[in-house]
């Protein structure tokens, strides 16, 4: 046994001091776990865009200071009372929207949003309403109820994703978030059929996971619409066949592609967070049948709009987290698709960096200059 079960940890993590403000890296003190709860050590983290929409205080929910980071891997250290499926040694991966078997969310075929402990993540502490982490004396909110910006984090039992011990954790760690919310959108929420014509808005981490799932569904025109060129040859690597820039144009984008798709897209993604594309794709979908999903997070406040005869006469609206997948049934299976190479997750991986350099991460998503960035700690 561990000597450090039942002690608090002192460990390196990232803190966000404050909103706009670069992570600083600082000694922290990890609480054991309570019961029903498990203590991680991370070992690798990925850097998603909601990890900057946060910092960059953008997020309604967002509470300072906080250890943030949501896509990460570890290894159980401990559990508390009450723990059965997870044990000291297992390769695990933490998870945002978690899975309790239980509340009528879980029970229900039709989401993945699981409610049980949504109102205390949301508020940045643990379902008992307390925080397991101090630094200088004062207390750190967790984070979507993860919080893998540090070397030893406390999560729910049910937030947690045991996975094959064999898998690479500096690389599956990605199937936390960006890889598993981008493929699954295109195959469990939206439904993308054999045959379609697709267009997915943001060629970033999620967009280029739209585009593998899409790929896998059997589409037969994937369009990748983003302001950077650049983003182009990446993306045919993943599926996309055409590359629109809006920039390229000097009218409405939707009526450019709704003209070079025969009346529209079958299915449409929105990979940005930014309401006048989520507009753009629902207006780029072909009447009577044409799906737009919200997969992007836009900033606290914003609304979005269209006519509302654009869905009057057939388009659909609708939004994904996390891919639509139930995690702890699905994560594993996500990370064994992987190790059968059948699900690519090395090639989303830009840079890896240790954690005293977790904000050249931040400054490479912001220049375009990574698909993701992974932090080993
Ligand atoms: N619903 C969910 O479950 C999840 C949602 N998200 C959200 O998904 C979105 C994408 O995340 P992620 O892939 O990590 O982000 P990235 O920053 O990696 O990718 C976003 C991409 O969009 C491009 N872009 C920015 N503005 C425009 C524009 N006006 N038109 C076209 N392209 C544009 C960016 O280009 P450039 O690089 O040049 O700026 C970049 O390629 C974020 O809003 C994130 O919060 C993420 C995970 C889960
Ligand atoms: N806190 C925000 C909402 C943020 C949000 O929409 N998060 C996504 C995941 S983004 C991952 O990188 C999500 O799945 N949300 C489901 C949920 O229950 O939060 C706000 O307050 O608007
Ligand atoms: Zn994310
Ligand atoms: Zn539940």
């Amino acid at each position: 046994m561990s000597d450090t079960v039942g002690k608090t940890i002192t460990c390196k993590a990232a803190v966000a001091w404050e909103a706009k403000k670069p992570l600083v890296t600082e000694t922290i003190e990890v609480e054991p776990p309570r019961a029903g709860e498990v203590r991680i050590k991370i070992l690798a983290t990925g850097v998603c865009h909601t990890d900057a929409y946060t910092l960059d205080g953008f997020d309604s929910e967002g509470a300072f200071p906080v250890v943030l980071g949501h896509e990460g891997g570890g290894i159980v250290e401990s559990v508390g009372e009450g723990v059965t499926s997870v044990k000291t040694g297992d390769h695990v991966i933490p998870l945002y929207i978690p899975q309790c078997y239980d509340c009528k969310f879980c029970t229900s075929k039709k989401t993945n949003l699981c409610s049980k402990i949504r109102a205390t993540q949301g508020k940045g502490v643990m379902p008992d309403g307390t925080s397991r982490f101090r630094c200088n004396g004062k207390q750190l909110f967790h984070f979507m109820g993860c919080s893998t910006f540090s070397e030893y984090t406390v999560v729910a039992e049910i937030s947690v994703s045991k996975v094959d011990e064999k898998a690479p954790l500096e690389k599956v760690c990605l199937l936390g978030c960006g890889i598993s919310t981008g493929y699954g959108a295109a195959l469990n929420s939206a439904g993308v059929e054999s045959g379609s014509t697709c267009a997915v808005w943001g060629l970033g981490a999620v967009g280029l996971a739209v585009i593998m799932g899409c790929k896998k569904a059997g589409a037969t025109r994937i369009i990748g619409v983003d302001i950077n060129s650049a983003k182009f040859k990446v993306a045919e690597d993943f599926g996309c066949t055409e590359f629109i820039n809006p920039k390229d144009y000097d009218k409405p984008i939707q009526e450019v592609i709704v003209e070079k798709t025969d009346g529209g897209c079958d299915y449409t993604f929105e990979c940005i967070g930014n309401i006048g594309t989520m507009r753009a794709a629902l207006e780029s979908c072909h009447k009577g049948w044409g799906v737009s999903t919200i997969i992007g997070v836009a900033g606290a406040g914003q609304e979005i709009s269209t006519k509302p005869f654009q869905l009057v006469t057939g388009r659909v609206w609708k939004g994904s987290a996390f891919g639509g997948w139930k995690s702890r049934d699905s994560v594993p299976k996500l990370v064994d698709e992987y190790m059968r190479k059948e699900l690519k997750v090395d090639e989303f991986v830009s840079f890896t960096l240790p954690l005293d350099k977790i904000n050249e991460a931040f400054d490479y998503m912001h220049s375009g200059k990574s698909i993701r960035s992974v932090v080993k700690l």
